[in-house]
């Protein structure tokens, strides 16, 4: 029999499948994982898979990823899955044609009568036996992924998926769902967010076991969802609060995840239940974070996890007293993680820091160095580059990115030249370092762009406040989520207008889109309507319970 498992990135195909199959081999059948571990048992396949996310390709049009993809199923199926099934009494797979189609008719809007005879030529009237549809909000699935990738201090480079946005997850989803829902007796939905790993295993191999004994699914295909009002912002605080302490026994990560960036006596209990279990995680959420109990974290985590309280010096944590003590006790032994932490400070102290730490963490003072257009920045620069070869490094992936992460938010005829030489390695690097740039350049560059790599374009619209910026905004808006963090905080009409046409589309980048907004009479009232309409995101929970307590802190503001 054949098994499926789909589902967007995060949501635990590759460990739930893994484990179902090692599973089903202890109960004594034959099993064949066409994936075991994560890897494709068909090279060609691999190699598809490897074309499709180099961002080298960000041009790929839908068609053509669409063919990509369908071919990367198609010789996994001829040449692996079929034979397979012939010799095994289950074959397993972790993805299948149904992740291109829906890739391609949800993600990218082709539509179905294009798509359907792509797939029926790879497919030849295999059907799988179940398709099991794990289901999770794709909030906490980039949450699981983001803080695995922590952890394992994965620095792989960027992929060609993330040049979409997340939004392209949430239409995955919902295309996923809606396969299910229309072929109820061979999906099963399996919500992986609430149950423990072991139990989900369990369940999963009993149903495979029901299926080959001829018996009626444990699942099935229908979407349960009860709703219970949010009425009010302590309400949604209490809410996410709840759900954060569901997972603090069986997935403490993901609790400590989402707290990063929140304040209030409430919160600091919970990281006091975590902080031993998740220190990197915790010491990772005090991002940007300037209250007193965000500093004795800091001290108390610094031990445990040195770089990561280091990464946490940004924003307005990045130059205060605090900040540099702290630099100054790690500076010998981790001086890439504090050359890191001194990203766009131009001030004495910052470079008497970088000249020591040039020759330990070259690099890394280097990136530093980013939205700094000075003499002195350019000549730390060209001695990196020397150090790397010269001119000729530019061909190196890694230090194109390296000088591209550099140069952001710097407009100079030198950038554009080293931009140039860049664009041929590592072309999503470049569109990410116009950071806040207004000239003819940047603009024809994001305009040739962003359909295919809108999140990265939109990522560098960051408080621009042109009519060239509303422009992509209007035009991206509904497809990509990330229109809505660049205009954090802005107070003019045009945010105002994209905040209310966006918001039922995007409800929690909504509210984050009002950083300071969101306290005032006006930000409260959107806020409390969205979650009236969408109680169930746990994303605008999240929002919510943060203005919650910067209403707290300011009590002037009132209630709306
Ligand atoms: N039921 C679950 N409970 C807790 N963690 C889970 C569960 N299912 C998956 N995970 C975790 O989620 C992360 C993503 O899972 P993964 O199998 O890599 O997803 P996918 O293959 O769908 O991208 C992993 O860190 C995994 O351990
Ligand atoms: C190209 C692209 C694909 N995807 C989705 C479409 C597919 O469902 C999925 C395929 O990812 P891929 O990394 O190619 O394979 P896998 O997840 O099996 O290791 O990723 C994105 O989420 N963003 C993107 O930009």
């Amino acid at each position: 029999m054949f098994i499926v498992f789909e589902g967007i990135d995060g949501s635990g195909k590759t460990t739930l499948s893994n484990r179902v199959a090692r599973e089903l081999r202890r109960a004594g059948l034959t099993v064949r994982h066409v994936r075991e571990d994560g890897r494709l048992a068909s090279p060609v396949s691999e190699g598809l898979r490897r074309f499709t996310r180099d961002p080298l390709h960000l041009a790929l049009t839908p068609v053509a990823e669409l063919l990509l993809y369908a071919a990367r199923e198609a010789q996994l199926l001829e040449e692996v899955t079929r034979p397979a099934l012939a010799e095994h009494d289950v074959v397993i797979a972790d993805r299948f044609l149904y992740t291109a189609e829906v890739l391609a008719r949800f993600g990218r809007g082709l539509p179905e009568a294009e798509v359907r005879p792509v797939l029926d030529t790879c497919q030849r009237g295999l059907h799988p036996d179940r398709v099991f549809l794990i289901d999770v909000d794709p909030a906490i699935a980039r949450a699981r992924r983001r803080a695995s990738k922590l952890l394992a201090k994965d620095r792989s480079t960027p992929s060609r998926k993330g040049l979409t946005g997340t939004g392209l997850q949430a239409r995955l989803r919902a295309g996923y769902r809606s396969l299910a829902v229309a072929s109820p007796e061979r999906w099963s939905i399996i919500e992986n967010t609430d149950v423990p790993l072991d139990e989900q295993v369990t369940r999963l191999v009993e149903d495979v076991l029901r299926a080959r004994r001829g018996e009626a699914p444990l699942f099935h295909a229908g979407l349960t969802r009860p709703t219970v009002p949010v009425r009010s912002l302590p309400e949604a605080r209490g809410r996410f609060l709840a759900r954060l302490d569901g997972w603090t026994v069986d997935e403490p990560g993901l609790a400590a995840w989402f707290l990063a960036g929140m304040e209030g006596q409430d919160v600091e209990a919970r990281r006091a239940l975590l902080a031993e279990r998740c220190p990197e995680l915790i010491a990772h959420g005090l991002a940007g974070l300037t209250h007193p109990a965000a500093w004795e974290w800091r001290h108390r985590l610094e031990a445990a996890a040195p770089e990561h309280v280091l990464a946490s010096l940004t924003d307005d944590a990045s130059d205060t007293p605090e900040a540099w003590h702290l630099r100054e006790r790690w500076e010998a032994r981790a001086p890439e993680a504090v050359a890191a932490s001194l990203t766009g400070l131009d001030s004495e102290r910052a470079w008497l820091m970088r000249d020591r730490l040039s020759r330990t963490a070259p690099e890394p003072v280097m990136v530093s160095l980013s939205g700094l257009d000075s003499a002195r920045a350019w000549d730390e620069r060209w001695r990196w580059l020397s150090s790397r070869g010269g001119d000729a490094a530019f061909a190196d992936e890694g230090v194109a990115r390296a000088l591209c992460r550099s140069l952001r938010g710097v407009d100079s005829e030198r950038a554009w030249e080293w931009r140039e030489r860049a664009m041929a390695v590592a072309p999503d690097a470049v569109l990410r370092s116009l950071e806040g740039l207004d000239s003819p350049r940047a603009w024809a560059l994001r305009e040739q762009h962003a359909a295919r790599a809108p999140k990265a374009v939109i990522g560098s619209l960051t408080g621009l406040d042109v009519p060239a910026a509303w422009k992509l905004r209007e035009t991206f808006g509904v497809a990509c989520e990330e229109v809505l963090d660049s205009l954090t905080g802005m107070d003019v009409p045009a945010a105002w207008r994209l905040r209310t046409v966006l918001a039922d589309t995007w409800p929690s980048a909504t509210v984050k889109s009002l950083g300071l907004l969101a306290a005032t009479a006006r930000g409260q009232a959107l806020t409390l309507e969205l979650l009236e309409r969408h109680p169930h995101d746990f994303a605008l929970l999240r929002q919510a319970a943060r203005t919650a307590s910067q209403l707290e802190e300011e009590p002037r503001h009132g209630v709306a």
